[in-house]
């Protein structure tokens, strides 16, 4: 583990948040047991992480999907690799629910193994970048940028947490025949949000009646979740995360196209000869504008 640098954390070629990492686990992630029924969301930062968190925790917990319990959403379905000494994973009861943004070649062998199963959201880089950069100025523990300029060298240099957002989704995606994983697309998670919680609990073998399909899809409509104290991260962001500044959130609400406002013609030109070096024979289609969805 290289510990040099103030934001991220090096960890076998891989950045994560420094002052939130649990290094203990890390130490022994190979090794970390995995049951049979755990289930992982596994995202590149800023791709729908929160939003699969509240699908599968309404999904799982009656008590949530319900609202007869007041839980944080985070505390159902929490990080593996990240806050340290709030939660003993071990000790945690069965079916665990967990949060990763590690990249494939990370996952401890039980993952390998097919062991639990995987729920991999995937979304358009180009608002992948622009949510990541407010997100970065806004949170206390990731290096901020200048300008969105500044932060897409780090992007691109891969120097935020999540390390290369390319090689992220294409690592999962080459290396899919190792695990039991299941890909989600962002955009088609807002097109139909119904259809995609029903294709999460199927591939979950969770069943579901109508009542609760319509009570897990309630929940998980961003106009639920902007005010739902359990489930936009308000308090977790200004208690444990830390605020840089009063202004963001973790739900601002990017529409598909929104990278448009926010990139001048020549970062745009960029970001595609780069889309395009790295992504080249990529399978998994994109969805770049609103028109497209
Ligand atoms: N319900 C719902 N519907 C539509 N979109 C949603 C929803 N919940 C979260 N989001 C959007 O997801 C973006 C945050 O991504 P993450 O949760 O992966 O962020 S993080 O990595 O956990 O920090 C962030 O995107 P931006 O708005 O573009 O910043 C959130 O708005």
């Amino acid at each position: 583990m290289d510990n040099t640098d103030t934001y991220l954390l090096n960890f076998k070629g891989y950045y994560l948040a420094h002052f939130t990492a649990n290094t203990d686990l890390l130490k022994n992630l190979d090794d970390f047991e995995i049951r049979d029924d755990d289930v992982f969301i596994v995202t590149y930062p800023k791709s729908g992480t929160i939003w699969a968190q509240q699908i599968l925790s309404s999904i799982y917990f009656e008590g949530h999907r319900n609202k007869t319990e007041m839980v944080e959403t985070l505390d159902g379905v929490p990080f593996l690799e990240y806050a340290a000494g709030k939660i003993d994973q071990l000790k945690r009861p069965s079916p665990r629910l967990f949060s990763s943004h590690l990249p494939y070649y990370l996952a401890p062998k039980g993952v390998k193994n097919k062991r639990a199963k995987i729920i991999y959201i995937y979304r358009n880089p180009k608002n992948i970048l622009v949510s990541y950069f407010h997100f970065s100025n806004m949170m206390a523990g990731l290096q901020a940028a200048d300008d969105i300029e500044d932060f897409m060298k780090m992007f691109f240099d891969g120097k935020v947490t999540g390390s290369l957002c390319f090689d992220h989704i294409r690592g999962w995606y080459e290396h899919r025949h190792d695990f039991n994983i299941l890909f989600m697309m962002y955009e088609e998670m807002r097109k139909d949000l119904r259809s995609s919680v029903l294709k999460i609990s199927s591939f979950l073998e969770r069943q579901l009646n109508e009542e609760d399909v319509e009570a897990v899809v309630k929940q998980a409509t961003f106009e639920n979740m902007k005010f739902d104290p359990q489930a936009n991260y308000e308090q977790i962001l200004k208690h444990d995360l830390g605020r840089r500044t009063d202004e963001g959130s973790f739900l601002a609400q990017r529409c598909v196209g929104d990278w448009k406002h926010h990139l001048t013609v020549e970062q745009n030109e960029r970001f595609d000869r780069i889309f395009q070096s790295k992504m080249k024979d990529f399978p998994l289609k994109f969805i770049w504008d609103l028109n497209e969805e």
